[in-house]
């Protein structure tokens, strides 16, 4: 399809401007079609692959049509979910970056009710919300609908799924009837087009799909294995890979739960986002991933869906997912804006029925791909750590580390000797784990036995009730982000950790301080 420049779109200069700023040069198909249509004032049902920025399809028109002067709300984005409110707030806010009287506000459940309520009061143009605590605003009439020219439903049937129709239709009834109705969706049940047919104004249906539903630049594989075997097979495909970002779904709260704690179990910087979480735990997850900081999301489907993060390389579906769709939406996490991704899934027995069905329905072909083995698996390790030597060979001042080695080289070891040795400790307990892989492939030696370590830290240390280790590494530089939750114990904070990683993580904390004071560390209650 052809598509056009942002310059050639009727939109002003300033939006064209944070447009560059951003790196978009052309548009997208979904965005070439729907941005005139939408400045002409006309309702639209758009449909999209995942990753072709619907976000900006409508944030674009909804910041050319706002009436900057007028601080009452004009827009209303409705998501569903909290993340992707924040997310889509986000990205109209870096649209409107030279647009310095438009104002943009995520409201979302979770967040204090007060800080939203006083923001809404000092005027916003544009509020990007979910269902539950629009509806919740609305009932205290902190958020006038009296001026709104538009609304916009995004994930329009994942909103419906989630339960959320009537909050919708409360809302939209809400609203003056001469309003814009925007509606994005990835289907088209009934349930959809009822929605259109009774809020929508003779709607536009805005279809970009290819023959198949998938972008082509993520390659997908599957791989069979036995249930036991899948977190042996998960390690094995991240450090085979090493993605800088990846994302593994699950489907279960708890199966996130339990794959979190064993990942980080394996000093893996992994963490969990899932609709039992309190919203400041998911805002630290989602932030942490963002930068970089937590590699391994963990994910069930509801909690990443629409999901925008660059530089995702790889989606693991750790589970086939329930329903042909999520998978469409789940491997869309990656391949994103035209980069390219991997997508792998795990099949048990049967599933590869599922399997085949979801190929039918996404009209792609799914690869089998056979398991690495341990061998490839150091191999990989081993030359990730050689690239690395180069690195830090042709970039950094050694001359310190020479002056040591050539003491070694004085006693008559010769180079190589040395540079082994060094490898050797570098890949660290590679030896020794290949012989755990090969156990655990046969033996899955489950997780739920866990010991205690207490760490004696003192009364002011800032580490919280709830904190995974991972985030006690980062703050109080405890090397070794090793597992599990922790408790704040009187002085005495305790971190829980698989019983086979127990001694691991004593020793890589052992001698070792939290800010500048020393801690101490006991093994205490065997459970
Ligand atoms: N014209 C463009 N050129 C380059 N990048 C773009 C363009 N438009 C949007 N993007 C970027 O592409 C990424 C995906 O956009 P977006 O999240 O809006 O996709 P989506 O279609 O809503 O996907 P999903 O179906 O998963 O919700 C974002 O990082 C966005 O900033
Ligand atoms: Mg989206």
């Amino acid at each position: 399809m052809k598509t056009v420049q942002f310059d050639n779109l009727q939109i002003s200069s300033k939006l064209k401007r944070a447009i560059k700023d951003m790196g978009f040069e052309e548009a997208t198909p979904i965005q070439t079609k729907s941005i005139p249509q939408i400045l002409e004032g006309k309702d639209i049902v758009g449909q999209a692959q995942t990753g072709t920025g619907k976000t900006a399809s409508f944030g674009i028109p909804i910041l050319e049509m706002i009436d900057a002067n007028n601080k009452n709300i004009q827009a209303l984005v409705l998501c569903p979910t909290r993340e992707l409110a924040i997310q889509v707030a986000e990205e109209i806010k870096r649209l409107a970056k030279y647009m310095k009287k438009i104002k943009i506000l995520p409201i979302y459940g979770g967040q204090p009710i007060n800080r939203q309520i006083h923001a809404l009061k000092r005027g916003v143009q544009i509020v990007i919300g979910t269902p539950g605590r629009v509806m919740d605003h609305m009932r205290r009439k902190t958020l006038k609908m009296t001026n709104l020219r538009l609304a916009v439903l995004d994930e329009a049937d994942e909103m419906l799924n989630m339960g959320f129709r009537e909050d919708i239709e409360t809302i939209l009834k809400a609203t003056p009837k001469d309003r814009q109705t925007i509606l994005f969706s990835a289907t088209m049940p009934k349930a959809i087009l009822q929605i259109a047919k009774t809020y929508q104004n003779k709607p536009e249906f805005i279809k970009v799909v290819h023959k198949n539903l998938t972008v082509p630049s993520i390659e997908q594989y599957y791989f069979e294995m036995k249930q036991r075997n899948k977190f042996e097979v998960l390690t094995r495909l991240i450090d085979i890979h090493n993605p800088k970002l990846s994302l593994v779904f699950c489907n279960t709260k708890k199966q996130v739960d339990e794959l979190v704690l064993r990942l980080q179990g394996r000093g893996y910087f992994a963490d969990g986002l899932h609709g039992d979480m309190k919203q400041r735990q998911r805002d630290r997850v989602m932030n942490s991933f963002r930068m970089g900081n937590t590699e391994i999301l963990v994910a069930t489907d509801v909690a990443a869906r629409g999901i925008d993060v660059d530089d995702i390389e790889i989606v693991f579906n750790y589970d086939v997912p329930q329903d042909e769709e999520y998978y469409v939406h789940r491997i869309g996490r990656t391949g994103r804006a035209g980069r390219t991704g991997k997508a792998f899934t795990f099949v048990v027995g049967k599933e590869i029925y599922k399997l085949k069905n979801i190929q039918k329905y996404t009209k792609t072909k799914i690869k089998r791909e056979r398991i690495p083995s341990i061998r490839e698996v150091e191999e990989s390790k081993a030359s990730i750590i050689l690239d690395k030597i180069i690195h830090i060979i042709e970039n950094e001042n050694l001359s310190n580390e020479i002056s040591n080695i050539e003491k070694l080289l004085d006693d008559d070891y010769t180079a190589i000797d040395i540079a082994a040795a060094l490898l050797k400790m570098t890949m660290g307990k590679g030896q020794e784990k290949s012989e755990d892989n090969k156990l655990q492939l046969d033996d899955n030696k489950v997780e739920s036995d866990m010991v205690r370590l207490f760490i004696n830290v003192g009364k002011k240390k800032k580490i919280r009730p709830g904190d995974v280790v991972g985030a006690i590494s980062d703050n109080a530089e405890i090397p070794g982000n090793l597992i599990g939750s922790i408790d704040i114990h009187d002085k005495y904070t305790f971190v829980e950790v698989p019983k086979e990683y127990g001694k691991q993580v004593l020793n890589s904390m052992k001698n070792n301080t939290i800010k500048g004071q020393k801690v101490n560390i006991e093994l205490a209650n065997r459970k």
